[in-house]
This record gives structure tokens, C-alpha cells and sequence, in this order.
């Protein structure tokens, strides 16, 4: 017999299995038949798509069996059972790895969290288990085994005889505590209940032997109790149930058994299509991206049945990228069998179905727009970016579907606001959809850009996603207004006599200012005089297509190629700050420099932008000061 260790994240896991509080710990259940269920799905859609397995209806089952006497549960399937590498990567190993990685400790409690939340699958049995035995056997296998574990620190393999091909799991009880009743597991009543509760729509029946007073034969008056064998589930899908029967809890019963999201689902949709491709569906938004979500190894993907037999766990062709965040299965009786990975991409009927769920998804989220905005609110928070990757995505060939969807901070309403909802407040004079872009609203509030428009009264967007930028660019405009940039050079927003002010002022100062262009070099492509600003001495704007918040985004990419904005260095002529330029550059060469300088790195930290030579910086300061 071989006595092995469990990996060092499984142990922790156990640990906390075995001294859990969870008050759910009736959930073991529901994830073993979960389990035996995928089980019979894996051999019945072998059955189904190998001639040389007979295959017959009656055999796939799952029994649940209470032993009193020995206080022993016993659940058994009749499904593909596994391999002995398959028992030690399966139950040696915690499924979902990384799982425990990314909760942070203070988070875990006493697994509380970790429980509620993913359910744990297999482990989730030392809950309530002393000891686990596993007897199984592999289709196509002439051998079983057998695997002990206490759910401390390892388990036990051996080879054993098991006559027919599935698993059979023995669960045996802990003892009694003040606060729990193990005991209450043997009880048919009990079990009963929580198979209805957890796993009522399996679709492969579940057995209890289910004991019942009836009549006896030969005197109908006296009672008797039968022992007799019932399948206690309905064994209906819930997705071919029918909506009006369902609950929320229905729903959020079987979004947890499918271990979809580790929260509750901010939203269902169950749809049921009989048109020119026929499939049902129940789709999900989790409430919270999962925590690889933004990241490459986030697959995304739905369930996929033919006609109730499980072929793909994760159907990727289903879902566009943009809503890669939904969950849940799809079922259609137009689908062939024996449909590969390789094949399904070009499945008519496939791009049908995932055809019309894109557009039920975004008729749903339209309407949690509509309806429910403090939830939509919610769900932008969790997955706005995703949408806004979409719209940007393929050169923007998914902008005009999702960019009603899309909501950014506005400075009027101080709330995140749709785009139509700006267009529609529009002032008639207004001639532009304006944003202005930072790492945060206070600070984008403080931006020296910003003052104009607001003077003219104009709601701005305040941009705080990387992306945002990108996508505006992508959108070119909303209802016929184009985008601008508060920081952008050509804002013309003066009236006429600014602008005749400006011209003269510049004609005035054009010594000035193309010294002080001489003084920076290439590191600005002009000076000028600001019409923007009011109080603040100096800002930057960006000639040209690639604005300063562009510039920092693209710098931080792998294949940085150093694309820069044009940047132009505005001063501001009302400010003090320039008399002193204007009377250095009568008399002080050396002084218009220095001044230059500092006020050109003041404009690079205003807008975030890193200083190029801190040390020459802080000597320039010092040299002003003594
Ligand atoms: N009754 C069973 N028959 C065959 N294989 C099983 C059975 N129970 C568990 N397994 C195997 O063990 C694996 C681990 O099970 P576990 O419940 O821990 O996680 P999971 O089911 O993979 O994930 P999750 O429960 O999160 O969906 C399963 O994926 C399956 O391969």
C-alpha cells in the first residue's frame, strides 16, 4: 500500500476543511453527485459517440446511501471512474489551483471564504468526514483502486477488485459536537432535502432507499413501513424548466453548483430560442471578475449540450471577447454529437446561437441600464473595462454595438453618465464632447486645462482608465460631435476678442517666446501664450493625435516605440510668472533660462509626466531661491 502526502496548498486547504465552521456544511453533498454527475456525463457522451460502448439508459445513475449503524454515507456513481494517475491529480491535488494563491490571508479566516465561495469540490467532504474511502474504476480499465485519506496530511492507494467501472465514495462521519449533528446526515429526511435543494435538476437520477408507511397487502386498515428504492430528484435541467416555475434562489443554487463565480451572481438571463436554430440557455454576470479575469490565462466560454449530453466544458465560440465575462451553459438539440473544437468554429449553427446570445446579452445590459442603474452601476464597475476593450478591440469593428454601454465620470453630474445622456445636455454653442485624462478625478479636477471649458459652462468626462482614451479615439465621435481633449491644442474656445487680444500679445512677446523655445529645443514643439489658462502659471497641450495621457500609456507597453505627444508649453500671460520672464529678458539672459527650465518641468509634474533631469531641477530651484 502506498501512503503519499498531500501537496502543501491542498494540506492548507484540508486543514481548514476539517476545523471549519461553515455553516453550509451540507454542501459536501451537493459537490460529490455534482461530481458523480460529470462523471456520467463523460462516459454517456463516450457511449454516445463510440459504438463500441452499449450503452443503456438505466445504468447511469448516482445512489446515496446512509448506514446508521456504522454511520456511513455512501455515494456511488456509475461513471467513468479514474485511472490511478487520474486519483492522484485529482484528489491529490486541489482542483483549482491558485485558488488559495490569490485570497489574501486576512480574507481566509478559517476558510470561510474559500468554502462559500468555491466550494472546493471533492475536499469539501472532511467538512463532515473523518475519514473519505474512494473505491473507483476506470472505463477500459481492468483494475480499481482504493483511496484512504483522514484529510490530514495524505492518503493511501491500493489496487482493489471493484467489479463494475464508476466510483463509489464512503464518507465516514465525524463524531457529534455541541454545535453540530453530524447524525443528521444519516437521516433520509435530511438528505432528501438538500438533494432537492442542491441538485433537484440533475439530469441523471439520483437514488435514496426512501422508506414509507403504506398499506399492507392483505389488510389495507394497518400500516406497515416500505423500504423501496426512489429517484428523489427531478431530473429536469433547469434550463428546460420553465422561467415562471423558477426562483432567484433556483437560479443561484445552480449558478454555486456550477461553481460559475465564487459570489452570488449579480444577474441571470434564461432564454429559451425556437426559431431557426433551437437552444435554451441560462447565461450569468458574476458580480466580481474572477481574479484572472484581466489576464491571459482568463478563459472565457460557456457549457455546451447536445440535446442534454454535456460536450464541451468551455465553448469559447459561444461568447464575443466583449462579454467574455458571462457564464452558464447553452443546450440545443441542432447540435451535433460528435462537434470538435476544430469544426465548431465554422458550425452554422453554432455562430447562430452565439449570434443571438450576443445580442440578448447586450438587450439584457441595456435594459439593467434602463432599469436598474444603481446594478448596472455595479456591473460597470466589475466589467466597464471589458467593454471598453471591446468597443476598442479589431479597429473598432464592435464600437457601435457596445458604445451605449459605456459610461465615464462627468463634471457636471459628479456621477458616471452615458454618452448620449452628455450629448443629449448638450448646450447648442457646444460644438465638442470634452474630456480631460489623469490618474483620478481630484486630480483631473485640478488639471489647469480644465478651466476654460468649465468657464463656458461645458461638462467635461474625466477619463481614469488607460483604455478610455483609446476608445474615444476609436469612436470618433458621438451623434455627430467629435471628442476633444481639454488638453488639445486647438480648443478654440475664445471668443473673438481674445482672440484679437492674443494675436497682439503675441506679436508683442514673439522675442520671448521663441527664445524660450530656443531653451528647450526638441523637447517642445512650440511656446505660446495660453488663452486657457486663468490662475494656474503653465500647462502642456498636445498638438496632434497623440495626446500626453497616450503618450504614458504607450511608454508603459512591452514594445514601447516611444511614440511622444507633441507638446506645446503654454504660459500664462496674466500670471505674475511672466513679468518676471518679460524683465529677465530685457536684462537677464541667464535668468529667462533658469525660469524656462523650472517652468517646464512644473508643466511635466502637473501632468504627471516623469522630470527628465531631477537633480538639474531641484538646482535650478535652489538657485532662485538664495
Ligand atoms: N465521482 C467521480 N468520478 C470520477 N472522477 C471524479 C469523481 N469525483 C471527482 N473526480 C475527479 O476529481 C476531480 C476533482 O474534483 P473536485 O470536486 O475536487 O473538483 P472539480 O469538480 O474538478 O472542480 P469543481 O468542483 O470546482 O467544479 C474532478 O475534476 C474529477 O476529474
Amino acid at each position: 500500500m502506498e501512503k503519499k502526502q498531500f501537496q502543501a496548498e491542498s494540506k492548507r486547504l484540508l486543514e481548514m476543511m476539517v476545523h471549519s465552521i461553515y455553516s453550509q456544511k451540507e454542501i459536501f453533498l451537493r459537490e460529490l453527485i455534482s461530481n458523480a454527475s460529470d462523471a456520467i456525463d463523460k462516459i454517456y457522451y463516450k457511449a454516445l459517440t463510440d459504438d463500441s460502448i452499449s450503452f443503456n439508459q438505466d445504468d447511469y445513475y448516482i445512489r446515496v446511501e446512509a448506514d446508521k449503524d456504522n454511520r456511513t454515507l455512501t455515494v456511488t456513481d456509475t461513471g467513468i471512474g479514474m485511472t490511478k494517475e487520474e486519483i492522484e491529480d485529482n484528489l491529490g491535488t486541489i482542483a483549482k489551483s491558485g485558488s488559495l494563491a490569490f485570497k489574501k490571508e486576512i480574507e481566509m479566516k478559517d476558510g470561510q471564504e474559500i468554502i462559500g465561495q468555491f466550494g472546493v469540490g471533492f475536499y469539501s467532504s472532511f467538512m463532515v468526514a473523518d475519514k473519505v474511502t474512494v473505491y473507483t474504476r476506470a472505463l477500459h480499465s481492468d483494475e480499481g483502486y482504493k483511496w484512504v485519506s483522514d484529510g490530514t496530511d495524505g492518503y493511501t492507494i491500493e489496487p482493489f477488485d471493484k467489479k463494475e467501472v464508476g466510483t463509489e465514495i464512503i464518507i465516514e462521519l465525524k463524531q457529534n459536537e455541541d454545535e453540530e449533528n453530524y447524525d443528521e446526515y444519516l437521516e433520509e429526511y435530511k438528505l432528501k432535502s438538500i438533494i432537492k435543494k442542491y441538485s433537484d435538476f440533475i439530469r441523471y437520477p439520483i437514488k435514496m432507499d426512501i422508506t414509507e408507511q403504506k398499506p399492507k397487502a392483505d389488510n389495507e386498515d394497518e400500516l406497515v413501513d416500505v423500504t423501496e428504492e426512489q429517484t428523489v430528484n427531478s431530473m429536469i435541467p433547469i434550463w428546460r424548466k420553465n422561467k415562471q416555475e423558477l426562483t432567484d434562489e433556483d437560479y443561484e443554487s445552480f449558478y454555486q453548483e456550477k461553481h460559475f463565480g465564487f459570489d452570488q451572481p449579480l444577474s441571470h438571463l434564461h432564454i429559451s430560442v425556437d426559431g431557426m436554430v433551437r437552444f435554451q440557455s441560462i447565461l450569468y454576470i458574476p458580480q466580481q471578475p474572477p481574479f484572472n479575469y484581466y489576464s491571459q490565462d482568463y478563459e472565457k466560454g460557456l457549457e455546451l449540450y447536445s440535446n442534454g449530453v454535456l460536450i464541451m466544458d468551455k465553448c469559447a465560440d459561444l461568447l464575443p471577447d466583449h462579454f467574455s465575462f458571462v457564464r452558464g451553459i447553452v443546450d440545443s438539440e441542432d447540435l451535433s454529437l460528435n462537434i470538435s473544437r476544430e469544426i465548431l468554429q465554422q458550425d452554422r449553427q453554432v455562430n447562430l446561437i452565439a449570434k443571438n446570445l450576443e445580442k440578448k446579452i447586450k438587450n439584457h445590459l441595456q435594459s439593467m441600464l434602463k432599469n436598474d442603474r444603481e446594478k448596472y452601476e455595479r456591473f460597470f464597475d466589475a466589467f466597464g473595462r471589458q467593454l471598453k476593450y471591446g468597443a476598442y478591440a479589431d479597429f473598432g469593428a464592435n464600437k457601435d454595438k457596445l458604445k451605449d454601454l459605456l459610461l465615464f465620470y462627468s463634471s457636471t453630474e459628479e456621477k458616471l453618465v452615458t454618452l448620449k445622456e452628455y450629448r443629449d445636455r448638450m448646450p447648442e454653442d457646444q460644438e465638442h464632447i470634452y474630456y480631460a485624462t489623469g490618474e483620478s478625478h481630484a486630480r483631473i479636477e485640478k488639471l489647469p486645462q480644465t478651466e476654460m471649458v468649465k468657464d463656458k459652462g461645458y461638462e467635461i468626462l474625466y477619463f481614469t482608465d488607460e483604455v478610455d482614451e483609446f476608445v474615444i479615439k476609436m469612436l470618433m465621435n458621438y451623434d455627430e460631435k467629435e471628442f476633444k481633449n481639454v488638453s488639445s491644442g486647438d480648443l478654440d474656445l475664445e471668443d473673438e476678442e481674445t482672440k484679437k487680444e492674443a494675436e497682439k500679445q503675441k506679436e508683442e512677446h514673439k522675442d520671448l517666446l521663441s527664445e524660450m523655445k530656443e531653451i528647450l529645443g526638441d523637447k517642445v514643439k512650440d511656446v505660446k501664450l495660453s488663452t486657457r489658462l486663468k490662475s494656474h502659471p503653465v500647462c502642456l497641450s498636445a498638438d496632434g493625435d497623440v495626446s500626453i495621457e497616450m503618450e504614458k500609456v504607450l511608454s508603459q507597453m512591452p514594445d514601447n516605440q516611444n511614440i511622444q505627444a507633441s507638446k506645446v508649453l503654454e504660459i500664462n500671460n496674466k500670471h505674475d510668472i511672466f513679468q518676471a520672464l518679460v524683465n529677465a529678458h530685457q536684462s537677464d539672459k541667464d535668468k529667462v533660462k533658469l525660469y524656462t527650465n523650472i517652468l517646464y518641468n512644473q508643466a511635466l509634474l502637473i501632468e504627471g509626466l516623469p522630470i527628465e533631469d531631477p537633480v538639474a531641477l531641484t538646482n535650478d530651484m535652489c538657485k532662485v531661491m538664495v
